[in-house]
């Protein structure tokens, strides 16, 4: 039955979003925000990977009630969906991270915070309505900075460090070289030190050049300088997500940076069984890139992951109408996940596993992920 349930006068998916909200921006952000390194061949597999997944929907299930809550970084949330770290929010809303933290805190849901905000993190904290907190870190060569960055948001009350692992250099974006993309000189990046010049983002400037020989060593090292839990963000490998549980990590966000960084990369839902496996529930496996439809947050957790992480569709609600486009996306994200959920048969996150799904192979056959004997019924 439709419930007559009205989102916005525009938007009834991500895709009409995208498109209202592009249109809203300078070409040159609109680029550096849709953009992936070279030739967007892992940005765009990021999004094909879900279409391989089809459902094999189960029925006589008691779905009256479908509860799609379930917990992360120690916090329930209404369901397994948080925001990814993404650099400056202000280039899409005046309000910016204030603006995502409060449709977070509304729909009650977690968030990372870039180390490329452009507000500080205990404001950010504050608007969270004591949601998690997570804080991103592009480990640089000044271990001050770094340093400050970890004591700031310890004392914002962040649950957890996301340190990324992909970008020990930056990627090629293309389109950010043609349009000579760069953060206008008077936006506040507040993780670092005033004289520090960031606007030009190939800075000359050694101390906020990336740490490009992050070392276990220097993991191990860091679990010593924060209270806070220590997750890696940029996780594609298993044989890496194996020596992250060895090194003591508390969690593994499979991430290839929305395409933004190796062209090439395996594409996250692509990397996820096998990292599932290696890692054996020792600590929690998340997952971010791709994910535009309820549809997709089924698919992923389906395969093993316990929670989804959402990048450019943020910053498209972001500019489309600030805290309120936000709220739209994960509202609408939200209905899409709970219909899916009630429509392959699951009342609970818990229920939702690898027997509702079949892949779609190049040869055109459809396989399901376990055979009957298999599943859990
Ligand atoms: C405009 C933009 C800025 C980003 N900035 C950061 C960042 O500062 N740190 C980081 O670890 N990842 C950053 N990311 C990557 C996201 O955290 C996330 O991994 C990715 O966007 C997920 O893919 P999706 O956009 O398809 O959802 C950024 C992504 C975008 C689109
Ligand atoms: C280059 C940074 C400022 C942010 C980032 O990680 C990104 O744009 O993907």
């Amino acid at each position: 039955m439709n419930r007559g349930k009205s989102y916005d006068d525009k938007v009834f998916c991500i895709a009409d979003l995208e498109a209202n909200a592009l249109g809203r921006l300078p070409r040159a952000t609109a680029d550096y925000i849709n953009g992936g390194s070279m030739l967007h061949e892992t940005l765009r597999a990021n999004n094909e990977a879900y279409d391989r997944y089809v459902f094999v929907p189960r029925y006589f299930k008691d779905v009256r009630k479908v509860d799609t809550t379930t917990v992360c970084l120690g916090k329930k949330v209404a369901f397994p969906v948080g925001i990814s770290p993404s650099a400056m929010h202000s280039l899409c809303h005046q309000d910016a991270e204030v603006a995502t933290a409060r449709a977070a805190a509304e729909r009650g849901i977690n968030m990372i915070l870039s180390t490329y905000t452009n507000t500080p993190v205990d404001v950010v904290a504050g608007e969270l309505g004591g949601m998690a907190l997570g804080q991103q870190l592009s480990k640089v060569l000044d271990e001050g900075i770094n340093q400050s960055i970890i004591d700031n948001a310890e004392a914002a009350g962040a649950s957890a460090l996301f340190v990324t692992v992909d970008c020990p250099w930056l990627g090629r974006r293309l389109g950010d070289y043609r349009n000579s993309f760069a953060p206008p000189t008077d936006m506040p990046f507040p993780s670092f030190p005033t004289d520090v010049d960031i606007h030009n983002l190939s800075t000359a400037d050694q101390r906020i050049a990336y740490d490009a020989d992050l070392s276990w060593e220097k993991v191990r090292a860091l679990k010593g300088r924060t209270k806070m839990q220590i997750w890696l963000k940029g996780i594609l490998s298993p044989i890496d997500a194996a020596m992250a549980v060895e090194a003591g990590v508390d969690g593994i966000l499979v991430s290839n940076h929305g395409g933004r960084q190796l062209d090439g990369a395996i594409s996250t839902l692509e990397a996820l069984p096998a990292i599932v496996e290696a890692v054996a529930g020792r600590v929690p496996v998340h997952i971010d890139g791709g994910i535009r439809r309820g549809s997709d947050i089924f698919k992923a957790l389906a395969l093993g992951a316990q929670h989804v992480w959402l990048g450019r569709t943020v910053l498209w609600g972001l500019a489309y109408k600030g805290q309120a486009g936000v709220k739209l996306v994960l509202d609408t994200l939200y209905d899409e996940f709970q219909l899916v959920m009630a429509l392959n048969g699951c009342a609970t996150v818990a229920e939702i596993g690898p027997h509702l799904l079949a892949r779609r192979h190049l040869d055109g056959s459809v396989v399901p992920l376990l055979l009957s004997r298999e599943a859990r019924l």
